[in-house]
């Protein structure tokens, strides 16, 4: 791993036998995931499975999407299911718009959502995000089976890693006209399990834990992957929830990222056979919202004054 100056990277492209379970890459690879969830809770992982040309799609469909009119994009809220639709004109994040459509990985939900946008169809968008979001979906499979794994967790492994779903989430961030740097999206810490992320700018920052802002740097087949609440709260406080914000400089091309977070259907339980106390209470997903989850502004905690949940206040 590369330290200090950016985020920490670790290689899954080395040895293609490095991904098959069980050999001494894999054992390996399942150490510097551990590590990098533990001391930084960000890191940026190389994965090639995904070939360049589908993400040069995947960020032209993006771009088209966002130029979409603003009253199409808001029909994509859909009230009757949580964590999907519209977020944007925020006055704490003015640059910041983005698109949330859950369980990615099923063809009849990227349909009906891309139907709601595009109602004569774009059936060359549904088809890129569902395969990317596939894709994506079993890297995040891969990460989480290392951490688990590392923790020696093997026996219920699997049903761990099924006992989420997922929402994927397209953002755009306009590039400031000024020559001063701007907030994209102010710190925050993600309220999932893990958070896998794709960019085409510079700007996502994580902040360690001595208080630095380290970057992210953007390179083809670099991902970068977040540790939220949910899994920490599962690591028993083992695994750190990094802070992460966008900070944009202008004038530059406008930044686009989308994203795969992972949801547990349950409150994560700690490992069985921990006998540390347990640091936190076990957490009720359904009863907490992040602010990006939502398409309402009321994420300004009133405790606090940042952008985090009052019920539930982090800082
Ligand atoms: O756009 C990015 O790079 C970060 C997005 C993010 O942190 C989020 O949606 O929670
Ligand atoms: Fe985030």
């Amino acid at each position: 791993m590369g330290f200090e100056i950016q985020m920490p990277c670790i290689d899954f492209t080395k040895h293609p036998e490095d991904l098959v379970e069980g050999s001494e890459g894999w054992k390996n690879l399942c150490k510097l995931v551990r590590e990098g969830g533990e001391v930084y809770g960000g890191f940026q992982v190389v994965y090639d499975k995904i070939p360049v040309e589908l993400h040069e799609k995947m960020f032209q469909g993006s771009k088209s999407l966002f130029d979409l009119p603003l009253e199409t994009k808001q029909k994509s809220s859909d009230d009757s299911k949580s964590h999907n639709g519209y977020a944007g004109k925020f006055k704490f994040a003015p640059l910041y718009e983005s698109l949330t459509l859950p369980n990615p990985h099923n063809l009849e939900e990227v349909q009906a959502f891309t139907d709601t946008m595009w109602p004569k169809g774009n059936q060359s968008f549904c088809e890129t995000v569902n395969n990317t979001s596939k894709m994506m979906t079993e890297l995040e499979q891969i990460i989480r089976k290392m951490i688990f794994q590392s923790y020696g967790a093997d026996t219920n492994c699997d049903s761990l890693v099924k006992d989420s779903w997922n929402i994927f989430r397209f953002t755009q961030y306009k590039a400031p006209t000024g020559k001063e740097m701007e907030v994209g999206l102010p710190a925050h810490v993600d309220k999932n399990l893990l958070t896998i992320l794709y960019q085409n700018e510079e700007g996502l920052q994580i902040e360690t834990k001595e208080g630095e802002w380290l970057p992210a740097v953007v390179k083809d087949c670099t991902f970068t992957v977040f540790v939220g609440e949910a899994f920490k709260t599962w690591s028993n406080g083992k695994l750190h929830a990094v802070e992460h914000q966008v900070m944009m400089k202008g004038p530059q091309k406008d930044r686009y990222s989308y994203g795969l977070f992972s949801i547990p259907n349950e409150s994560p339980k700690e490992r069985d056979e921990d006998d540390l106390p347990l640091l936190f209470c076990r957490l009720d997903h359904h009863d907490y919202d992040l602010f990006t989850y939502t398409n309402n502004t009321s994420a300004l905690c009133c405790n606090c004054g940042k952008m985090c949940m009052p019920s539930l206040c982090y800082h």
